[in-house]
Order: C-alpha cells, then structure tokens, then sequence
C-alpha cells in the first residue's frame, strides 16, 4: 500500500492549518466557532452578531475556544483522507498518483474513492469533532475569580468528563451524522476537483499550479455546499445531552430542527463555510499535489 499519500495528506493538513492565521474566517481558528454556534445557538442574528457578541462576552479568546484539539487532528484526519482515497482509486483502477492524470480515472471511480476516503475519516474525525463542538459551545467568559467555572477546563477535562458520564462510546456521539455529512461529500469533492483540472488542462497532461488552486477551492466550496445541511443536524446531535435537548436521532434531529425554526435552519453556517473553504481547500490540493509530484 503506497504511504506518500497518506505522508502528503498528513503535510498538506498541516499547510491547511497554518492558511487561516492569515484569513478572517478560517475552521480552525475564528469563523469556525462562528459557524458552530450559529447552527446550534438561536441567540445569534447572524455571523456579525455571532463575532459581536463572541467578543464581548468572551474577549478575543473567544475565538480560539476548542482549537488545540482540531489543530493536533487536522492533520491525521487528512492523511487518513487523501491516503485512503488514493489507495481505494489505485485498487480500482490499478493506476498509480503519477498515472493518473495521463490515464484518468472514469468519476465514478472517483466518486467511490472519495466516499471510502471520506467514510473512513469521520471515524477518526469524530472523537475531536465533539469536543471541539462541546468547547466552543461553551460562551462564559475565562474563570475569573469568583465567576462560576466553565463545564469544561480544556479539550483533555473534556474528553475526561464525557468518557466518565457516557462511557468511551460517548465520544463518539454525532459520529453517525459525520459519517452520513463526509461520506457523500468527499466524493463530491473529489469529483469536483478532477472535472474542473480535467476542463481546464490538454488531455493527459498534469494540471498547472493555478489550476490546482482553482479546482481545489471550488471543490471545497462544492463540499461544504451540500455537506452544511448534515453538518447542522450533525452539531446539534453532538450538543444533545447538554444544554440542548437530546434527539432520538438523526432524523429526529432534522424533523424538529425544521419544525421549530424553518428550512432556513439546514443553511445556517453555510455563508462562512463557503468563505474558508476556497483559501484552505486550494492550499491543501496544491501542496499535495507538489508534494506527490516531487517525489516522483
Ligand atoms: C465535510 N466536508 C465538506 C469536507 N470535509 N469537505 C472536504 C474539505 C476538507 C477540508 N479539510 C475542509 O475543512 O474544508
């Protein structure tokens, strides 16, 4: 089984990471947090209202509540994508990342390698997911003396305190939405990669650099697109239990989501999701794509 995939994804997560310290709305760091409370809270009127309030309440800290966790998985999480993407599309089509492109592989192939990446990564994704869910739920200001101390001191008293009240398996609550929100989705973001390098590049040649940026940003936005709708139900079923009421499931969830609030409700989130995944999904496609490539 080839590892430079899973070693490109592992380093190209990691790219990913570093990209949102220089944008305003990266997952990572703020507009993540954002994106979460709007979708679970219904005190906001919006993303504006989100960061106004966030900052008020909370300072600037507020913003990187639930980070260390997501920051420490990214890159696992998206080796484990990339690696069994690439490995589940070379079993399919025996062709190897540097074949590819002079002998594509048919978008269903792709489709069925991204749904495999992307089923597999939940699992590994889910256990940092809920806590980062759990942490920037959390809107009491830091401990200061005298102020009632918040639920959760940090992502390791976090994932202590749900293990001690739901047994291990509770860390994986929600992991069933994630997996209905990645599996679909990340063939559609493969899919949507290869078409667009493959409209814009002669046939059988490698795709350029700003091809690469292109295709990947809008791969992204396409994966966030249809996968926002899941990812609501999906952090409302991770906060079930806590301040929020618990859900019978995952249908349950999207009933009464849409009872009480409207259809609008499975959009919440989607604005600033768009506007990070261009920047982060362009820089994670193209240092992959290098670094596959460099290596020969
Ligand atoms: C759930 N969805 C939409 C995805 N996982 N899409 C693929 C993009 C992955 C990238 N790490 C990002 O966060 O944008």
């Amino acid at each position: 089984m080839p590892v430079e995939e899973f070693v490109a994804g592992w380093i190209s997560g990691e790219t990913f990471f570093f990209l949102p310290h220089i944008t305003p709305s990266g997952r990572s760091l703020p507009g993540d947090i954002e994106g979460v409370r709007l979708q679970t809270q219904t005190t906001y009127q919006g993303i504006i209202d989100c960061m106004v309030k966030t900052y008020r309440h909370e300072s600037l800290l507020g913003f990187f509540k639930g980070m260390s966790f997501p920051i420490a998985s990214i890159a696992v999480v998206n080796s484990v994508l990339f690696g069994v993407y690439s490995n589940t599309l070379l079993a399919l089509t025996a062709t190897s990342h540097q074949e590819r492109w002079a002998q594509p592989p048919s978008y269903t192939h792709v489709f069925i390698a991204g749904c495999t990446g992307g089923f597999v990564q939940a699992y590994c994704l889910a256990p940092f997911d809920l806590i980062k869910v759990r942490l920037q739920n959390q809107t009491e200001p830091r401990a200061r003396p005298g102020s009632p101390p918040p639920r959760y001191r940090g992502p390791v008293h976090c994932a202590v305190s749900i293990c001690r009240e739901d047994g291990p398996w509770g860390l994986f609550r929600g992991a069933w939405a994630l997996t209905l929100r990645d599996t679909p989705t990340l063939g559609i973001y493969f899919v949507t990669y290869e078409w667009l390098c493959r409209q814009s590049t002669p046939d059988r040649q490698n795709p350029g650099a700003a091809t690469v940026l292109v295709a990947g940003g809008f791969a992204g936005i396409a994966s966030w697109a249809v996968a926002t709708p899941l990812d609501v139900i999906k952090s409302r079923m991770q906060m079930g239990g806590l301040k929020h009421r618990v859900y019978r499931g995952v249908l349950d969830c999207m009933v009464s989501s849409a009872r009480q609030e409207g259809l609008g409700v499975f959009f919440r989130g989607l604005t600033i999701n768009s506007a990070r995944a261009f920047p982060v999904n362009a820089v994670t496609f193209l240092t992959y794509e290098y670094l596959l490539s460099s290596w020969g």
